[in-house]
């Protein structure tokens, strides 16, 4: 079975990730394939440097994160030049990676996709995790984790689809707004209930 982890910004996906990898279970992920695809000297980066600019590719060849983070969250046209370059590319990587896993004779591999539904993925993963945290505690999360100002933090929250929108989709749903022991026991149930833990 393949299963789509998802959630929203802060939300706890890389938390629950790191759970599913602790029972062994194998994981695509997709933010570290995203990074992947640009490393210095790949074609994907070099079609981001022409359409933003040279100036987001640092001196050593890498891709400066924070600036091109700071144009695409304050400019819904940029994202979407952004997301059309880069996201052919990550699709492709986490297909080849799923298909490795699979030829390794794994019976049930994890996708962690941020933009699972804003990217109209649901057909990649035959069932979805959403995992939700309410808006207060992902947006002190999120300032906390990343240094953000709260503009900065409610601009990367707001270019994605509400999480309370995303847990009507979902197949199950992980609310994150307690203790890690809370999400833990959460994540475990729908693990037997889904037969990938006996
Ligand atoms: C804009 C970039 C350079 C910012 O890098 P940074 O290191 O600050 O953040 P990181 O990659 O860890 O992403 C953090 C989170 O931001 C959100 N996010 C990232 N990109 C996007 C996007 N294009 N649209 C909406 N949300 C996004 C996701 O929730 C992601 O988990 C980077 O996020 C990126 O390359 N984004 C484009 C690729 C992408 O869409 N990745 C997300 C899932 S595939
Ligand atoms: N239950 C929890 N209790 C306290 N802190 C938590 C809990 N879950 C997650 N966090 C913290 O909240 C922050 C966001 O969690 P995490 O990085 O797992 O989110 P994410 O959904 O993977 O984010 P992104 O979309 O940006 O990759 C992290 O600093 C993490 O340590």
């Amino acid at each position: 079975m393949i299963i789509g982890l998802t959630g929203s910004i802060a939300s706890g996906k890389s938390t629950v990730a790191k759970m599913i990898e602790s029972y062994g279970l194998p994981i695509v992920d997709a933010d570290l394939v995203a990074r992947q695809v640009v490393e210095p000297g790949t074609p994907t980066l070099k079609k981001i440097a022409e359409a933003f600019g040279p100036e987001v590719v640092a001196h050593d060849g890498s891709m400066d994160r924070a600036k091109v983070g700071s144009i695409i969250f304050h400019d819904e046209e940029m994202r979407k030049t952004l997301n059309s370059i880069i996201h052919p590319a990550i699709r492709e990587e986490m297909l080849r990676q799923r298909d490795e896993l699979m030829s390794y004779g794994e019976k049930n591999i994890f996708m962690d996709i941020p933009l699972l539904f804003e990217s109209k993925l649901e057909h990649f993963v035959e069932k979805i995790i959403v995992v939700s945290v309410n808006k207060e505690v992902q947006l002190q999360r999120l300032m906390e984790r990343n240094g953000f100002t709260e503009d900065e933090a409610n601009a990367r929250i707001a270019s994605q689809i509400p999480v309370k929108e995303k847990e009507q989709l979902a197949d199950a749903v992980i609310h994150n707004n307690g203790t890690l022991e809370d999400t833990a026991i959460q994540l475990q149930n729908i693990l037997y209930e889904w037969n990938v833990l006996k």
